[in-house]
């Protein structure tokens, strides 16, 4: 830290240790995910900053070499996301919805990009994913999606199994817990994870539809996920409130969810009373084959 510290200049470094006091004053440890990342605009006001931290650079790849984009579609709040080595151009785009199609192939073909696998988090309830059409699109694209999900697909994953993109991968954690096929996908120096709907920021995947089960959604947040190391970043499948990104620390200290014990979870979770998704009758059977019933 004090290395990357003494490499900013004079009323900076005033800066930066402001923001180390304001940080460690909100009991959040960002010195561990700290990195020598740059990070526009990260204070308001103030002039471009090297800080320590780079946990609310929620578009920036950790990884050297891994390009990394977060990616939106505003009808069902879903993040796309979008991996690639950034030498061999191999990448794979995680939960891609149908409506942002067109907008991800072109950014796919803008950056010159081999998208060679296209997975699924979980037969998702509340939108049509786009990876069948995808496959049309994309020769050579192959789906995959974990063997519990009860979906087709060409590559059908288990707990341990890796997803290559060149000189990077992702490995599978089983989830189950929100669905009996939710998977989290995690980079190989665990400093990204993709929880699905398994961990929300803040919250978590309801348990009161398709394989749901509370009990069982507690122990593989605590038991694959927590066990992350804390600066591990979380991207979750997601997020009704505007938010991108957040920590395995900060999850453990603040999901108002998850701090209590399973049997305060269980009752949290069976008294949601939240509407059904409003796609969900043409959403499952769609994702069940590729999410190509329609064509
Ligand atoms: N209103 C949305 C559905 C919102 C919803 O149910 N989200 C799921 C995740 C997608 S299956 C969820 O688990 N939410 C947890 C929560 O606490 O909100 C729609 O109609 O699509
Ligand atoms: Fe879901």
């Amino acid at each position: 830290m004090c290395s990357v510290i003494s490499r900013v200049k004079p009323v900076q470094r005033a800066l930066a240790s402001t923001l180390r006091l304001r940080t460690n004053a909100d009991g959040l440890n960002y010195a561990a995910a700290q990195s020598r990342r740059f990070c526009p605009g990260f204070i308001t006001g103030a002039q471009p900053l090297w800080v320590t931290s780079r946990s609310y650079c929620a578009r920036i790849a950790t990884t050297d070499g891994l390009l990394f984009r977060q990616l939106f579609e505003v009808e069902s709040s879903t993040y796309t996301y979008l991996l690639a080595d950034a030498d061999t151009k191999e990448a794979v785009i995680i939960d891609p919805v149908l409506e942002t199609i067109d907008r991800d192939l072109k950014f796919v073909s803008e950056l010159g990009l081999k998208l060679t696998v296209a997975v699924n988090t979980h037969c998702h309830a509340d939108h049509i994913t786009s990876t069948g059409l995808m496959k049309k699109r994309l020769a050579g694209l192959k789906s995959a999606i974990s063997k519990f999900s009860g979906a087709s697909a060409d590559i059908h994953l288990k707990e341990g199994d890796k997803i290559p993109f060149g000189r990077h991968s992702l490995t599978v954690r089983e989830t189950p817990g929100h669905t009996d096929g939710c998977i989290t996908l995690v980079t190989g120096d665990q400093s990204m994870a993709f929880t699905g709907d398994a961990l929300l920021i803040r919250g978590c995947g309801r348990t009161d539809f398709q394989q749901g089960c509370a009990k069982r959604l507690y122990q593989s947040i605590q038991e694959k996920i927590y066990t992350l190391p804390d600066h591990c970043l979380i991207y979750p499948a997601h997020d009704y409130l505007g938010q991108t990104v957040s920590t395995v620390g900060e999850e453990r200290k603040f999901n108002p969810r998850l701090t209590k014990s399973m049997e305060e979870f269980v009752k949290i979770m069976n008294n949601l009373n939240l509407p059904k998704p409003n796609k969900i009758d043409i959403s499952v059977p769609a994702n069940l084959v590729c999410g190509l019933h329609h064509v």
